[in-house]
Order: structure tokens, then sequence, then C-alpha cells
């Protein structure tokens, strides 16, 4: 039987699977990259605290959807090699819920960034 786990045997699994998902994983690395410019636009355009959380909630929600997404994909692979209809609606489901809060993550980083790039291209 599978021995209960303690504190820090569960944070090092979370580890592992974090260092799997930003080693392993192509849109990992994307997001990753993506998450880093989203930080340094910020820090060069000098976004306000309340402006920070709103960037660091839109980074953590894609993050951790797309970590459930991978988790997901390899679960229903495991589950069910070849190809299955009900697998196709798991995974595009799960794709779209990736799609769904990125395009709301985009559409509130253009809220935030444009005005200061606007701002900034003005002289002001
Ligand atoms: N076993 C399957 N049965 C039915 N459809 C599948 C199956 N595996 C994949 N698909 C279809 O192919 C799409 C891509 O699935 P795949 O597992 O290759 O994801 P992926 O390309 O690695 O996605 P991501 O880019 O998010 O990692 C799914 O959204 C689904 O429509």
């Amino acid at each position: 039987m599978y021995k209960r786990q303690t504190i820090f045997s569960a944070f090092k699994h979370a580890f592992n699977g974090l260092w799997y998902f930003f080693l392993h994983e192509r849109n990992g690395k994307v997001q990753c990259l993506a998450a880093a410019m989203a930080i340094g636009g910020g820090w060069l355009l000098t976004i306000s605290p309340a402006q920070w959380i709103c960037i660091l909630l839109c980074i953590g929600a894609v993050l951790s959807l797309e970590m459930m997404n991978s988790a997901l994909e390899k679960l229903c692979d495991v589950v069910h090699g070849d190809y299955h209809p009900a697998i196709k609606i798991v995974k595009d489901i799960a794709a779209g819920a990736v799609l769904w809060v990125s395009v709301m993550s985009i559409a509130i980083g253009c809220f935030i960034y444009i005005p200061k790039i606007i701002v900034l291209c003005s002289g002001n």
C-alpha cells in the first residue's frame, strides 16, 4: 500500500512536477518565456502594485492551467493510447481552458501595458 507522505516529500514531489513541466513540456518553456517577458515589461514600464497583482495572477493562472492540461494529457495517453472520441473531448476541453485563460491574460496585459507604452512614446 502507498505510504502516507510527509510534508517534506509532498513538497519534493510538487517540485519534481514543476521541474518536469518546465524542462520537458514545450508549452512550459514557451509560457515561462512569456511570463519572463511580462515581468520584464512590468519592470521596464514601472507598473503599479495593483497592476503587478493582476499580471502575477494571470501568470499563475496560465501556468497552473497549462500544468493541469499537461497532466491530463499524460493521464489520457496512459488510459487510452489509441484514438477515442471521449479522449478527444477531454483533451480539447483542457486545451480550450488554457486558451481561454491565455486570451483573457493577453487582454489584461494589453489594458495594462498599452497605455504605459503610449505615454512612453509620446514622451510624457
Ligand atoms: N487518444 C486520442 N483520441 C482522440 N483524440 C486525440 C487523442 N490524442 C490526441 N487527440 C487529439 O489531438 C489533440 C492534440 O493532442 P496531444 O495529446 O497531441 O496534445 P499536444 O499537441 O501535446 O497538446 P499541447 O500542445 O497542449 O501539449 C487533442 O486536443 C485531441 O483533439
